[in-house]
Parts: C-alpha cells; structure tokens; sequence
C-alpha cells in the first residue's frame, strides 16, 4: 500500500518581496543545519524568483558560503544566453554577476544544442555531478519551482502529463501556446529531490493554488499537485492573493 503524501507546508507572506525575503532566510538556514558539503539547487523562472535574485545580489552577497552552491535550472527556453527569455541569462545578470559564485558550479542547460541532445547532455551532467538514491535518481537540495497559471511547474505543462512519470532525467518540453521548446527536468526527478520549494504569488493564481492545495478532483489535472517528494518535504511559499482561498 502507498504512504500517505505528508502534507505540504504551507508559509504565507504578505507580497512577493517577502516571499523572496522568506526563501533568501529559508536558504541561510538549510547552510547553516547542513554545515559542510555543496549544495546541490535547481532554479526556475518566474517573477517571484526575480525578486528573490535581485535581493540575494544586494542583501545576501556576504551571508551565504557561495562556494558551496551549485545551481542547476529545473527547466530553460531553448534560447541563446543573452534572450531575454533565457531563464539562465536572468539569474546570470541578476544575481551571478555581483556574488562569488564559483563558475565551475554553474550548469545551465546547453541550449546551443539541438533540443533533443541539449535534454540528453543535461541529463548526462546531472547524472555525473549529483548523489543518487536507491532508485538511480539523482538527489537536489533544494528545487525551487513556480507554477503558471494553467497549473504547469517546471516545464510540465497540462497537456503533457506524461512527463510526470517519464524515466528519463530531462525532456523536451513544447509550450502549449508559442510551441517555444524547453527542457525540463521530469516529475520523477523533481519528487527525488531532498527538497522541493514552491515560490507562488499574485491573485491570478488563487484559483489554481486551492484546487491543489485543498485536494479538490479538480486538481489533479494540474503538473503541480502531482509534485509531492518522497522525501515528504515540499514547501508552498505564497503571498496573501495566491493563498487567499487555501482552508
Ligand atoms: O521558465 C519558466 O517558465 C518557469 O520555470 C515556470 O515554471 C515558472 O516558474 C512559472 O511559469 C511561474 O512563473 P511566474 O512566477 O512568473 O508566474
């Protein structure tokens, strides 16, 4: 028989800057329990991790051990680094270019591959550089993902759900709507991860946000609700609008 899912820990602030404030501690904190050894973080794009970049460069530069991270992407747009969309390039100029991070610790998706083989490599690197459980899956500190409006994280989108349960590490993933490729890391990966961090704001999403978060059958439609880590430890960080309707 299945374990009972644990239920996820809900944390509700005020706005999207304090959503980012709470994670940047959140981050602290976990350095300073695990007090040795790298950590592994996969980002994703998204407003409130905007945020959460912006701060880290100008409050956090001197209060987190850089050396000790390693930054990996949940998903990216099959871009060059300098688009705009390039959720790499974001974290790049926002965060990478004024703390001491340490080059070698970067592993953005190589998007100057062909989708497929840009899939294969990153999952070849993750493969390579991350601890794995019994299950050959490789382990993430910390994933911190957003979720879209239509329910997508990552870049699972509801229209491939199949990516939920695909054994592969990485996937090409299509946007629904603008058919822009992605890579994505898959639901499988994501539910090994140590950690899993969910970042959500704004009233856009509070619809969304209960039909998950209050188990209705509606939910499940939805790449997000499918995301429940074995580790148990999967975390909702929401402003007041996305939470508002959450029981
Ligand atoms: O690159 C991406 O598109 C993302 O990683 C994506 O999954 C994002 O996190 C959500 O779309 C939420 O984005 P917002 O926070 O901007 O709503």
């Amino acid at each position: 028989m299945d374990k009972p899912t644990p239920r996820p820990h809900l944390h509700v602030y005020d706005d999207g800057p304090a959503v980012a404030r709470a994670f940047a501690d959140h981050l602290v904190e976990k350095l300073r329990q695990q007090p040795e050894g790298p950590l592994f973080w996969a980002l994703s794009g998204g407003s409130t991790p905007k945020l959460l970049f912006k701060l880290l460069a100008e409050e956090y530069g001197e209060k987190i051990d850089w050396s000790r991270l390693h930054f990996f992407w949940g998903d990216d747009r099959m871009v060059p680094y300098n688009d705009p969309e390039s959720n790499y390039g974001e974290v790049k100029s926002l965060l990478f270019d004024h703390v001491a991070v340490v080059e070698d610790q970067i592993h953005p998706v190589p998007t100057d591959l062909p989708a497929e083989e840009a899939a294969e490599a990153y999952a070849a690197t993750i493969t390579e550089l991350l601890p794995q459980n019994s299950d050959g899956l490789p382990i993430f500190d910390i994933n911190m993902l957003g979720m879209g409006g239509d329910g997508h994280t990552a870049s699972i989108f509801p229209d491939s759900m199949e990516l939920l349960t695909d054994d592969r590490v990485c996937a090409v993933a299509k946007h629904p709507e603008s058919g822009q490729l992605r890579v994505t890391l898959t639901g499988p990966v994501i539910n090994a991860s140590d950690e899993v961090v969910f970042l959500v704001t704004g009233g856009s999403k509070t619809e969304r946000v209960a039909q998950i978060l209050n188990d209705t059958p509606e939910g499940e439609q939805f790449p997000a609700a499918h995301i429940r880590p074995t580790s148990g430890n999967l975390h909702w960080f929401m402003d007041r609008d996305a939470a508002k309707e959450v029981k």
